[in-house]
C-alpha cells in the first residue's frame, strides 16, 4: 500500500542536515527528515525529485532562488496544502526565509504542478520608508499626467518584492489590527498614495471614531468630502451615501451598465473606518442608540453588497475583530483582508480565517498579513505626518471654499457624458 510517511517517527531517526552542504541537499534532507513524500507497495521511501532551480529576482538584484521538484505519484494534493503552510521545516533548517507552494506553470511550457520551495537570502525589512515604494508596475510612467485609471495602492514590502492592492479587483478591504501595530499609518498611505495617483477622481469619506483628532486635518483636502467623528455623524454620512448609491444604482440600470470599470465614468468614492467597533451596539445601550448603530452597520454591508460595481470602495478597520464588530455581511463581501497584531487565534481567525496575527513579532510596528485567496507577509511603508502633509498640502483648499463638508446629505446624478455625478453638502 502507498502510504503518506507518518513524519513525526521519521523526525525521531532523523539525519541531521550535513554541514557545508548545499541548499538543494539541504532541502532533501529535510524532506525525508520530515517525511514529506510516500512508501509504495514495496515499502520504499518515496521524495519529490529535484527538477530544476531558477535565480528569483527582483529588478535588477537577485533575492534568492526557487527550487523546483516533482512529487512522488500518489502523494495527496490536500497533503501538499498542509505543507504549504508548514514552511517552518525549510526555514529553520535551511537558516532562511522560505516560501512554499505547490502550482503549475512553474517550468516554461510546463502546465504540470510542481512543488517550489522559494529560498530568499534576507527576510522582509523592519522598516520600509514610504520614500522607497517604487513605481507601480501598472501605471504608465507618466501617470500622474495621464490620470490613468488604475486604483493600485503599495501594501507592503513581501519576500518576492513588493506587494500591490487593486481596488478595481477587490473593491472593499477590512484591516484589524491591536493598537499601536500600524492601522492608521497604513490608512495614511492608502489615502495619500489614492490622492497623490488620483487628485481629481478619488473622493473620501472618513468615518474617524477615535475621537476625529486623527483624521480631522484631512477635512481640509479638496478629495475629502467628509469626515465623520461620531456615530451621530457616520449615521447621517452613511444615509447620505446609500441615497447616493441607489440614485447610482438606476443610473447604471437606465444606461445599461453593469460594472463601474466598464464604463467612462472616472471617480470613485472611498469609505474609511475607523474605528468600526464604536458602531457596534451594546445590550446596555438605548434603543435609538442601538438602532442607529445597527443602521450605519446596514448601509456599511450594503455599500460592500452592492457598491462596488458602482464605484464605491469601503475599508473597515478594527482594532477588536470579532462577529459583532466585524458584522458578516461587511466580511463576506471583502475579499482583501490586512491585519497587524492582534491578541489571539480566534481574533485572527475572525479577522482573515486562520491563525497567524498572533504571532507577528510583537516589536515590528507595520508588520501584517494580507489575505487574498493566499496569505503573504509583508511590512507596511512608514510614512511620517510631516512627509505626507508635505505631499499633501497642496491639494488643501480653505474650509470656507469647500463649502461645509461635514456630511453628506443629499445626492443628485447629473447625466453627463462623462456619468460624472454631483454631490452637494449641506
Ligand atoms: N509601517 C510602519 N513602519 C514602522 N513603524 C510603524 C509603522 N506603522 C506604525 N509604526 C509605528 O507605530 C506607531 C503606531 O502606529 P499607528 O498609529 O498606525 O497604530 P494604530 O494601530 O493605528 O494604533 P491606534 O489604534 O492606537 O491608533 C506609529 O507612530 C509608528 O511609530
Amino acid at each position: 500500500m502507498i502510504e503518506w510517511l507518518a513524519f513525526p517517527l521519521l523526525v525521531a531517526g532523523a539525519a541531521a542536515i550535513p554541514k557545508g552542504s548545499n541548499e538543494r541537499k539541504s532541502i532533501q534532507t529535510i524532506f525525508e527528515n520530515t517525511g514529506y513524500g510516500i512508501t509504495n507497495k514495496k515499502g520504499e521511501p518515496q521524495f519529490p525529485k529535484f527538477k530544476k532551480k531558477y535565480p528569483i529576482v527582483d529588478g535588477k538584484e537577485e533575492i534568492g532562488t526557487k527550487y523546483v521538484f516533482q512529487i512522488p505519484l500518489g502523494l495527496p494534493a490536500t497533503k501538499m496544502a498542509e505543507m504549504e503552510k508548514k514552511v517552518h521545516f525549510f526555514s529553520d533548517g535551511l537558516s532562511r526565509p522560505v516560501l512554499v507552494e505547490f502550482k503549475a506553470w512553474v517550468i516554461p511550457n510546463d502546465p504540470r504542478k510542481y512543488l517550489v520551495i522559494k529560498v530568499f537570502k534576507k527576510d522582509i525589512p523592519n522598516l520600509f520608508p514610504y520614500k522607497l515604494v517604487p513605481e507601480c508596475p501598472v501605471y504608465p510612467e507618466d501617470h500622474k499626467k495621464t490620470g490613468e485609471n488604475k486604483w493600485v495602492i503599495p501594501l507592503g514590502k513581501v519576500l518576492e518584492g513588493m506587494l500591490w492592492h487593486d481596488f478595481e479587483q477587490i473593491p472593499h478591504m477590512t484591516v484589524a489590527g491591536t493598537t499601536r501595530f500600524g492601522k492608521t499609518v497604513f490608512l495614511k498611505v492608502l489615502v495619500t498614495y489614492l490622492i497623490e495617483y488620483h487628485p481629481q477622481d478619488v473622493e473620501l469619506y472618513i468615518i474617524d471614531l477615535k475621537g476625529g483628532l486623527e483624521f480631522g486635518r484631512y477635512k481640509l483636502l479638496e478629495q475629502v468630502k467628509g469626515v465623520a467623528s461620531n456615530p451621530m455623524e457616520a449615521a447621517i454620512m452613511l444615509d447620505g451615501i446609500h441615497n447616493q448609491m441607489q440614485e447610482k444604482y438606476k443610473y447604471f440600470q437606465e444606461n445599461f451598465y453593469t460594472n463601474i470599470s466598464n464604463t467612462p465614468i472616472k471617480k470613485r468614492k472611498f469609505i474609511i473606518v475607523d474605528e468600526a467597533a464604536q458602531l457596534a451596539p451594546e445590550k446596555w445601550m438605548k434603543k435609538e442608540q442601538k438602532e442607529m448603530l445597527g443602521m450605519c452597520q446596514y448601509f456599511l454591508g450594503e455599500i460592500t453588497r452592492i457598491g462596488g460595481g458602482l464605484g464605491y470602495r469601503e475599508v473597515f478597520c478594527t482594532q477588536y475583530p470579532t462577529s459583532d464588530t466585524l458584522p458578516r455581511s461587511i466580511k463576506q463581501n471583502s475579499d482583501g483582508k490586512v491585519t497587524f497584531r492582534l491578541p489571539s487565534g480566534y481574533a485572527s481567525e475572525v479577522a482573515i480565517d486562520e491563525r497567524g496575527a498572533e504571532e507577528l513579532p510583537s516589536d515590528v510596528k507595520g508588520r501584517g498579513l494580507y489575505k487574498t485567496h493566499e496569505l503573504q507577509r509583508m511590512q507596511v511603508p512608514l510614512l511620517e505626518d510631516h512627509d505626507m502633509w508635505k505631499r499633501l498640502e497642496r491639494y488643501q483648499v480653505p474650509q470656507s471654499m469647500k463649502g461645509a463638508p461635514e456630511n453628506v446629505v443629499e445626492y443628485r446624478e447629473k447625466e453627463e457624458p462623462a456619468g460624472e455625478d454631483l454631490v452637494k453638502f449641506g
